[in-house]
């Protein structure tokens, strides 16, 4: 069953009409990515499914639930979490208490005078766990704000699954990395979006082929193209928006 159906999505922006008709579906665990050129109305498209931008017309179905006049924080709650931004984590707490504290709140606890977070073996077990999915595992005791760029990135992503999403939405997830860390986040991306769905927004071209089961291509606010990796590399009108691009 699709968790995410994106329906007739239209945008205008004071007349100018950014979003035009986008359709798709993602499978629970299937990894979508959307491409498009600059300005193909990327963001605009994932701001709506996140709830900041409401559509012009269309709706996003999440789970069953049409969720298209929710605001993002009910949309975090029903499991849908965007994540990989560097904003989410609390800098002065370690790595591992990070990620302790978004295990916490899922599971409900209210931090208690009596009770020390730490004694509760469960909690810190599946705390370690996602640590070492993120692959900070030796980070643990570190400050979040002395951990690299990329491993906050990384740390960021491991509060995101200790909440448990059902749908992992990603915006440009290797912005701003080197080269090396741009293969580690990938290898990440893959390894903890397992078991959940995911969304990825990206503009570039390599990370998108190694990541998605199946990509769609946006341009000028339609899509162009919806398919697996190996037939949006063969499409003709894939390639055309493309290489227009790079020539201008
Ligand atoms: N809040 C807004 N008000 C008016 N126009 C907007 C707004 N947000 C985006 N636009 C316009 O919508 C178009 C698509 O922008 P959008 O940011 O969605 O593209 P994008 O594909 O994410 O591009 P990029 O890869 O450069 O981030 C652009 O022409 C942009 O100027």
């Amino acid at each position: 069953m699709a968790i995410l159906q994106v329906q007739g999505i239209q945008k205008d922006f004071s007349g100018l009409k950014v979003l035009t008709g986008v359709d798709f579906e993602v499978g629970a665990r299937e990894r979508f990515a959307v491409i498009g050129p600059n300005g193909a109305g990327k963001t605009t498209l994932f701001n709506i499914i996140s709830g900041k931008f409401r559509p012009s017309a269309g709706r996003v179905v999440f789970d069953g639930r049409d969720i298209s006049s929710l605001p993002p924080y009910t949309r975090a709650r029903l499991g849908m979490a965007r994540s990989f931004q560097i904003t989410n984590i609390f800098q002065r707490l370690s790595a591992l208490d990070n990620i302790l504290a978004g295990v916490r709140s899922r599971a409900g606890l209210r931090h208690h005078l009596l009770r020390r977070p730490h004694h509760d073996r469960d909690l810190m077990e599946r705390s370690e766990e996602i640590l070492a999915r993120v692959g900070l595992a030796e980070q643990r005791h570190t400050p979040a704000q002395e951990l690299a760029y990329g491993q906050q990135r990384a740390l960021e992503m491991g509060v995101t699954l200790s909440l448990e999403p059902k749908l992992v939405l990603l915006d440009e997830p290797t912005a701003g990395m080197s080269r090396q860390e741009t293969e580690d986040a990938i290898a990440m991306i893959q390894r903890v979006t397992r078991d959940t769905a995911c969304v990825i927004i990206e503009h570039d071209m390599n990370v998108v082929f190694s990541l998605a089961d199946r990509i769609s291509v946006l341009h000028y606010g339609v899509m162009l193209a919806c398919g697996k990796p190996e037939e949006i590399r063969a499409d003709q009108r894939v390639k055309d928006a493309y290489l227009g691009e790079e020539e201008a």
